[in-house]
């Protein structure tokens, strides 16, 4: 019997209701595939533990955490409790980043059953890759003088060695794929660092003649995910445009209530962590209409991580075939309560 040790932090909002809604899910996969099981330990490190603590997480935390397979993690932020940059930094950004998570996977494709916003989306299949530790997301600068005299400097941060890593991984990606890589870019405004992404693009394109590959900037390219989604594959961006595009890429996918995110440690070092792209929905909580899905897709990246390619395979066919049958909440236009969808998966699951 195999083992997997999963952190679960369900976080803020939604996170709340959509994880156990998740691990619902997998208990019954580890129950079908016969071989598998999960031990789950869930961590309170949230916005409301901040306000008991004072901290996000304590001390021991990321040591704690540390002594998992991977992480399982819902939504962080609140804002009516603690200021967005002090949860983020303070819970999601603090584990991408100490556990050396540096890319993140954001997949945008059409489930069928599931209207677009767009009119005619075509049969799109993109997956982003989000450098996930530096460029615009730094902690380097500060803030002096007071009033109106008061000025920000926020440092971005660019290496080479995380950069071409997350190209590389883009162009990888590709060659299993449709064979197409599109960098994000902003190298007409942004003078140092992206001229610098742009060099480093070429310099591995170069190195992959059977992979198409071309730049857009980041503006364009936005525009190009609502336009001409079926003529992407793979794009590569920084922290930043990452985190831009694989929101416009939910909103195609019918709702950002179905997005997944997985956030890879590539040296073995750290845990790697699964959550869904979405945050947590101050607007729905309480409702029972959060939609599951994405942290169900979620999961289906979690067991595909860890090895379990086959049943995460079936587990993503499930969630298409209720989603083709219309089992679907309100965000995407459906009739459906949180816990029904799940309920509808689980029983899927089982035949
Ligand atoms: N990775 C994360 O944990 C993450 C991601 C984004 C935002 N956040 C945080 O979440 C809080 C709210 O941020 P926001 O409003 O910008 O983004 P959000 O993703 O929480 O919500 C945006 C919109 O999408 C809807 N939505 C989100 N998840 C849904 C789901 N599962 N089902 C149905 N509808 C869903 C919401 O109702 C809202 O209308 C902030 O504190 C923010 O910092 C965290
Ligand atoms: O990375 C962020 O900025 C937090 C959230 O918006 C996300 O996409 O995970
Ligand atoms: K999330
Ligand atoms: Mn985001």
């Amino acid at each position: 019997m195999k083992t997997l040790n999963i952190a679960s932090i369900p976080g803020d909002g939604v996170g709340k209701e959509i994880m156990p809604e998740a691990i619902r899910v997998l208990e019954k996969v580890a129950q079908v595939h016969g071989g598998l099981q999960f031990k789950f330990e869930e961590f309170p490190y949230s916005c409301d533990y901040y306000l008991k603590h004072g901290a996000m997480m304590p001390e021991d935390g990321m040591d704690r955490l540390s002594q998992f397979d991977s992480v399982f993690l819902g939504a962080v932020g609140d804002a009516s409790k603690v200021p967005d940059h002090i949860s983020l930094w303070g819970l999601l950004l603090k584990i991408r980043q100490e556990f050396q998570q540096e890319i993140n996977i954001r997949p945008a494709k059409l489930l069928k059953g599931i209207n677009s916003k767009l009119a005619d989306p075509k049969d799109f299949d993109i997956v982003v890759v989000r450098e996930n530790s530096e460029g615009e997301y730094s902690s380097i600068g500060g803030r002096i003088f007071h009033d109106d005299n008061e000025i920000a400097i926020q440092n971005n941060v660019f290496s080479k060695r995380a950069t071409k890593q997350a190209m590389n991984i883009a162009f990888d990606l590709a060659s299993k794929r449709k064979g197409l890589v599109t960098s994000a870019t902003k190298s007409n405004g942004i003078f140092h660092a992206m001229p610098f992404w742009d060099e480093i693009f070429e310099e591995i394109s170069a190195k992959h003649p059977n992979i198409k590959s071309g730049s857009k900037h980041i503006d364009a390219l936005a525009a190009y995910f609502i336009t001409h989604p079926h003529e992407l594959d793979v794009v590569v961006g920084s922290n930043l445009f990452g985190d831009i595009l694989s929101d416009v890429g939910a909103a195609i996918m019918g709702s950002i209530g179905v997005a997944p995110s997985a956030n890879l440690n590539l040296n073995g070092k750290y845990p790697s962590m699964f959550e869904p792209v979405h945050g947590s929905a101050p607007d729905i909580v309480g409702k029972g209409i959060a939609n599951p899905i994405g942290q169900i897709w979620t999961a289906k990246m979690l067991l595909e991580f860890n090895g379990e390619a086959n049943i995460a395979e079936h587990l993503l066919k499930v969630i298409e075939a209720v989603t083709a049958d219309g089992y679907q909440t309100p965000d995407l236009g459906g009739k459906y309560k949180m816990t029904e969808v799940t309920d509808e998966i689980i029983n899927r699951l089982g035949q």
